[in-house]
């Protein structure tokens, strides 16, 4: 049974107008500053972005998944090649989500139980289980600097009764999953569950708290819930979250949500928006979200973003980019992706900048005034 990773994480400064904080959390792969925005990289990559892009945008760690690792090319055969970081090139600090929420959402024909999820792959229709102890395993082979603790995400439309047995088999898991973590050096992360309900969540929070972890995650958010609820959630949570530990939440989220979650005192974050929205050309602006295949941008010869530093921006017209998507060029997938990554990252380099100067709350308001959603 493994203690905390202790002293990797420490709260460098507080803007007092609210509960955002500026913080630092040192891995074997380096420091990261947070609050950070984790650019997902499911399978090994970060989709139509090379590592050396990913540097350029100052990405600083980046999310892959056990689950679709597991299954190709297998958790074995990257530690057999040195594991992720060598296999993928990317030197910094990784982070990666146990499986739990992936099975749900991919696996077929999946079965609960006490003992794992008994599941069938996406890919081949073979059978599986993940438990608990092979999540673990499976992570420690991989060699992320974070690991995160096996859990259930219950659907929203989840009972309260559902989500009350399906946190407790939760906590159960997360004890296992912290007697089966050995690797030294690695941290393991709990995940708090307990659905919208104020009262579950608090339940969930004081169980994976005792338990003690390296950091603590809110899972079960970003499921389909309405907003509302999602930051009614963030604000009942944080307060009683150890204030001397990260706090990430999962599948978080717009950019509006990052910037309501960090107000709240949260550090961490991923999401696929920003590089599913690039593909989808939904790219993100100073001035809100565009369609770049809008016909309005047919014969313009401006930026992207006027306001926005990224190579693309200074490179490239939005005619351009609009011809890259209706031609279905690879490029347009590459040159997007960048730009909405950059987007991403810039804004926590500047929500950082923010708490130190104390004026988050001003930054928060002014943020809020400048996203008209202009969907053109
Ligand atoms: N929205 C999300 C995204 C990823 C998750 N990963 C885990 N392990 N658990 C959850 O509840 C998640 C929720």
């Amino acid at each position: 049974m493994r203690g905390r990773v202790s002293g990797t994480f420490s709260v460098i400064h507080r803007d007092a107008s609210c509960g955002a904080r500026l913080g630092s959390l040192k891995t074997p792969h380096g420091e990261i500053e947070t609050p950070i925005f984790m650019p997902v990289g499911t399978n090994a990559t970060v989709k139509a972005m090379t590592p050396e892009d990913l540097w350029a945008v100052h990405a600083q760690i980046i999310l892959a998944n056990t689950y679709h690792l597991y299954l190709r090319p297998g958790h074995r055969l990257v530690e057999s090649l040195g594991g992720l970081h060598r296999f993928m090139n990317w030197s910094g600090p990784i982070l990666t989500d146990s499986g739990g929420f992936q099975v749900f959402s991919l696996g077929e024909l999946r079965k609960i139980s006490e003992e794992g999820v008994k599941f069938q792959s996406h890919l081949d229709g073979s059978y599986h289980v993940l438990t608990p102890e092979l999540s673990i395993k499976i992570q420690e082979a991989l060699g992320a600097d974070i690991i995160m603790c096996f859990d259930e995400c219950p659907a929203a439309t989840a009972d309260y009764d559902y989500v009350s047995r399906s946190l407790e088999m939760t906590t159960r898991w997360a004890k296992r999953c912290k007697e089966a973590h050995s690797r030294e050096g690695q941290q393991l992360f709990g995940i708090i569950q307990g659905g919208m309900h104020h009262d579950l969540r608090a339940r969930s929070l004081n169980e994976i708290c005792a338990i003690g972890f390296d950091g603590y995650a809110l899972g079960g958010l970003s499921v389909g819930e309405e907003k509302e609820q999602m930051y009614g959630v963030m604000e009942s949570c944080a307060p009683l979250m150890p204030q001397d530990a990260p706090r990430y939440i999962m599948g978080i989220g717009a950019p509006e949500d990052l910037v309501e979650a960090v107000w709240h005192g949260f550090d961490m974050f991923d999401c696929v928006m920003p590089t599913r929205n690039a593909r989808n050309g939904m790219l993100f602006t100073s001035q809100g979200r565009i369609n770049i295949k809008a016909k309005a941008y047919e014969e313009d010869g401006g930026p992207l973003d006027p306001a926005c530093g990224c190579h693309v921006c200074r490179t490239y017209s939005r005619a351009y980019l609009r011809h890259l998507y209706r031609a279905g060029e690879i490029l347009a997938s590459q040159l997007n992706t960048y730009h909405n990554l950059y987007y991403y990252l810039d804004l926590m380099r500047r929500m950082r900048g923010a708490i130190r100067e104390n004026r988050f709350t001003e930054f928060r308001r002014d943020f809020y005034g400048s996203q008209t959603d202009n969907h053109v």
